[in-house]
């Protein structure tokens, strides 16, 4: 079991450099301002390479021209090369982040709706805003200062070694020991730091779900659960960022007391060998100068480990988001008219592991209503995601007379299709925006009063005053179901597509509204393929043909009068809504 854990571990740990390769070459990273900002980093060790060995001069009484100048000249230099090796790099990393951020973007707009249903919107958020800014964070900042890091401690090494080598031998034996802490140090607070994000985003999760439920909890006068619940999240955050804030303390005293160890050696060591005479004051000066700033790169390797590991799980993520299967738009046909009957042969479909169909086989005929009725969670409303390609079946073929409906450029496809449902999606823009949304063409006012008007929306919108470009709320969230329906209507109206889905399309309505938008509806129908799913019976009887689904199967398929003779589940669905 703890060997399982530690495997686990260990593959995961090792999976992010691989997840960060990856990455790297899937954005479209800015390389050639990723080899300047490096240019311009290895040029400011290089000033810190060369300022010890001037300024111990200096230290030392020599103060001839030259070495004074140069100490001058490299402060200066330094100070200009290190601001504007920052700003460089801010630069890079906001480079770098929206390269990120748009690759997120394109890839969230082309994964299928399968992707949406196995991720939360919290999590979705949180990619393109913490998890990208992580990821440019430290991959801006990780590549220019690694190489300008492993320069400089080449560098000093170099130099050590030059003035004298049994100093730059003592310190050499001493690294790995520094190292070694530092990588286990390094791992240690990752997993802290690990556990404190996780706590972090389940409360996160759990206030963003608390806020969509206030009206829920209230009706249920749930408060003192869920403020329990939310106590005790706070508090398994609170513990966890305790533990992390105590390994980072501990990390401090540790490598001071390690650092301290080996000054006080390498002290005692020089202060011998200057007395007796193997190197010169001089050069002892400089020596200690340069371990001083060996330190400083050891630690900079250590704080560059540590900002990778606590990125890790951003970049899993996103690499998981990387990896997910587009839709593919092109495809070999095109299409702007439905051309023939629909049909579904033999098709099989399920969730996962929950099946919905087997087998199922049907025809949608051209130019006809067809309703499909079923019990609650019968796969009425899965059909209208398989005709619109939101999933592809399991087995089978949905074919547009001879051709499967794949094959046809799902674009123009989807084009095919207007959408009435009980619960019609709006955006935060204004009702104009929201009729008009994803309309491909120019809308006169008048055309666009005449769809509100026929879909019974003209009354309410003008009583907005600003009308037509009035904001609806926040994902129309200031409009009533009823309204909401009836913008939809509008907008299946001017989007005039051959094939209508109504999937309780009258459902949110009062008996007054329901009867003029049922004149509306009858008139968008006209001469149009639709598919209607409805639990009033007025929307099914007059259908072309009703399908009845029964669980995996269709149960019957015929016109209201024949499924009353022949559909045991048909008649009680009739008596029931007839009752009810
Ligand atoms: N995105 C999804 N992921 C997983 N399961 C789903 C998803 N959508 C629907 N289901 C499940 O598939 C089954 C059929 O759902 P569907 O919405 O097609 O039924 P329905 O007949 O339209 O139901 P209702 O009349 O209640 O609207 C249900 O058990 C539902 O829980």
């Amino acid at each position: 079991m703890v060997s399982d854990i530690k495997k686990n571990r260990k593959q995961s740990e090792s999976g992010i450099w691989r997840s960060y390769f990856r990455l790297m070459f899937k954005a479209k990273l800015p390389w050639l301002w990723i080899v300047g900002v490096t240019i311009v980093y290895l040029l400011s060790a290089t000033v810190s390479l060369i300022f010890p060995d001037y300024a111990s001069k200096v230290m030392l009484g020599v103060l001839d021209k030259k070495i004074v100048y140069g100490v001058v000249i490299l402060i200066v230099a330094d100070v200009f090369i290190s601001g504007f090796v920052r700003f460089l790099n801010q630069i890079l990393i906001a480079k770098i982040d929206v390269s990120y951020r748009s690759l997120i973007w394109e890839r969230l707009m082309k994964s299928p709706i399968a992707f949406y249903d196995k991720l939360k919107s919290t999590s979705m958020i949180s990619r393109i805003t913490t998890d990208a800014a992580t990821i440019s964070t430290v991959l801006g900042s990780l590549v220019p200062s690694l190489a300008a890091t492993i320069y400089g401690t080449v560098g000093i090494v170099a130099v050590l070694f030059t003035y004298e080598w049994r100093l730059a031998v003592s310190v050499m034996v001493y690294i790995p020991f520094f190292l070694l802490f530092n990588f286990y140090y390094g791992k240690w607070s990752y997993r802290t730091n690990k556990e404190t994000f996780n706590r972090l985003s389940t409360l996160t999760q759990f206030l963003s779900e608390l806020l969509m439920s206030v009206p829920l909890i209230k009706t249920f006068a749930n408060e003192t659960k869920e403020d329990i619940r939310g106590q005790k999240n706070l508090s398994y955050y609170y513990k966890a960022n305790l533990r992390r804030y105590i390994v980072m303390w501990i990390e401090n005293p540790i490598n001071g007391i390690l650092m301290l160890a080996m000054d006080i050696f390498i002290i005692a060591y020089g202060v011998y060998l200057v007395r007796i005479e193997v190197i010169t004051r001089q050069e002892w000066v400089g020596f200690f100068m340069y371990i001083g700033m060996l330190w400083g790169l050891l630690t900079s390797y250590l704080f560059m480990y540590i900002e990778v590991k606590k990125s890790q799980g951003a970049t899993d993520r996103i690499a998981v988001l990387m990896e997910g299967e587009l839709e593919e738009y092109e495809r070999d046909l095109s299409i702007d008219k439905m051309n023939n009957d629909i049909t579904f042969k033999n098709v099989s479909f399920a969730y996962g592991d929950n099946t919905i169909f087997s087998d199922v086989n049907f025809t949608i005929p051209k130019g006809k209503q067809t309703a499909i009725v079923g019990p609650s969670g019968g796969g009425k409303s899965t059909i209208f995601a398989l005709l619109q390609q939101f999933y592809q079946p399991k087995t089978g073929e949905i074919l547009m007379g001879n051709t499967n409906i794949s094959d046809y450029h799902l674009q123009n496809w989807r084009d095919l299709f207007a959408v009435v449902a009980q619960d019609s999606p709006m955006i935060s823009g204004t009702f104009r925006e929201n009729i008009l949304y994803g309309l491909n063409r120019e809308v006169t006012d008048a055309e666009l009063k005449d769809a509100a008007s026929k879909a019974n929306a003209l009354e309410f919108i003008q009583e907005f005053k600003g009308g037509f470009d009035s904001p609806v709320g926040e994902a129309g969230t200031s409009l009533s179901g009823g309204q909401r329906q009836r913008l939809a209507i509008a907008r299946a109206i001017l989007r005039n597509s051959d094939i209508l889905l109504l999937d309780e399309a009258t459902a949110s309505l009062d008996s007054q509204s329901e009867k003029l938008i049922q004149e509306a509806l009858k008139t968008l129908m006209y001469g149009r393929t639709t598919i209607v799913i409805s639990h009033d019976l007025s929307n099914v009887r007059h259908a072309d043909q009703v399908i009845v689904l029964n669980g995996e199967t269709v149960d019957g398929i015929g016109t209201h009068k024949e499924l009353l003779k022949t559909n045991e589940l048909y008649r009680m669905f009739v008596q029931f809504h007839t009752n009810s």
